[in-house]
C-alpha cells in the first residue's frame, strides 16, 4: 500500500493547525516532522513544544525524522510528544543497534535513514529489526532541493535486500519528490512517499490529489 507523508517543513507555520487539517482531509496518512539540530545538518527546524502542539491537531501517524546527532538523548522526549514512528540517521549514531533497541523498547516504530552517500551495507546487521528504512534523496537539511538520481538505484537495491530476506520493511523516500518523479520512485520499490514543497507550495488539496491519483494507478 502506498502512503503519502507530507513534510510539514514546508507548511505555513503561522497556520500549522490549519495546514495539518488540510493534509489530513486531503488523504495524508502520515505527518512527516523534520527535526534538525544545526549540527548533524546545517539548519535548525523545530522541537518538542511544536511537535506536542501539532500532535493535538491530528490523529494521523506522527512520523518524526530526527536529523540530530546522538539522537539517543531525545528518544524519550519525542515519544512523550506523541511520535508514532521515530527515524534516526545511521550517520548520527555512535551505537546504532543500541539506539534502535531504545526506540523499540518505548513501543513505537523505528526507522533508520541513510544520507545519499551512505551505502546500504550499514543496514546489514540491523535490517531485520526495523519497521522502515528512509532513503534520503537529497542531502538532508533543507526542503525544496533537487532529487539525486542515484537514489533510484539505491531504492531498488534496498527493495531486493528486503525481499531476499522475506521482510516486510517499509521503504520511505524523502527529498525532491514530485509528481513527475514519483512513479519512478514507486516502481523502484518505495511505499511511503515524503513530499514537502511539492505538497505545500501552491494549492495543498490539488497537489495531494495529483499524488493520490498516481498512487491509484498502482492499486491492484
Ligand atoms: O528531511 C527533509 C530535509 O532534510 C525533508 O523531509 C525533505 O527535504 C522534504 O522536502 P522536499 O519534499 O521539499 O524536498
Ligand atoms: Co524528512
Amino acid at each position: 500500500m502506498l502512503i503519502m507523508a507530507p513534510s510539514i517543513l514546508s507548511a505555513d507555520f503561522k497556520n500549522l493547525g490549519e495546514d495539518l487539517r488540510r493534509i489530513d482531509k486531503a488523504g495524508a496518512e502520515y505527518v512527516h516532522v523534520d527535526v534538525m539540530d544545526g549540527e548533524f545538518v546545517p539548519s535548525i527546524s523545530l522541537g518538542m513544544p511544536v511537535i506536542k502542539s501539532a500532535r493535538s491537531a491530528t490523529d494521523r501517524v506522527f512520523d518524526v525524522h530526527l536529523m540530530v546527532n546522538n539522537p539517543e538523548r531525545y528518544i524519550d522526549d519525542f515519544v512523550e510528544c506523541g511520535a508514532d514512528l521515530i527515524t534516526i540517521h545511521a550517520e548520527a549514531c555512535n551505537h546504532l543497534d543500541r539506539t534502535i533497541n531504545q526506540i523499540k523498547d518505548k513501543g513505537v516504530k523505528v526507522g533508520v535513514s541513510l544520507n545519499p552517500a551512505t551505502p546500504l551495507c550499514v543496514l546489514d546487521y540491523v535490517l531485520d529489526k526495523l519497521d522502515m528504512v528512509l532513503i534520503m534523496c537529497v542531502n538532508p537539511g533543507f526542503g525544496g532541493q533537487k532529487y539525486i538520481e542515484s537514489s533510484t538505484r539505491k531504492i531498488k537495491e534496498l527493495k531486493k535486500m528486503i525481499d531476499d530476506r522475506n521482510l516486510e520493511t517499509d521503504i520511505q523516500v524523502d527529498g525532491g519528490v514530485t509528481v513527475d518523479n514519483v512513479r519512478m520512485i514507486i516502481e523502484a520499490g518505495a511505499n511511503i512517499i515524503v513530499a514537502g514543497s511539492s505538497v505545500f507550495n501552491g494549492n495543498i488539496e490539488e497537489n495531494m490529489e495529483k499524488f493520490l491519483a498516481i498512487f491509484k494507478e498502482y492499486e491492484k
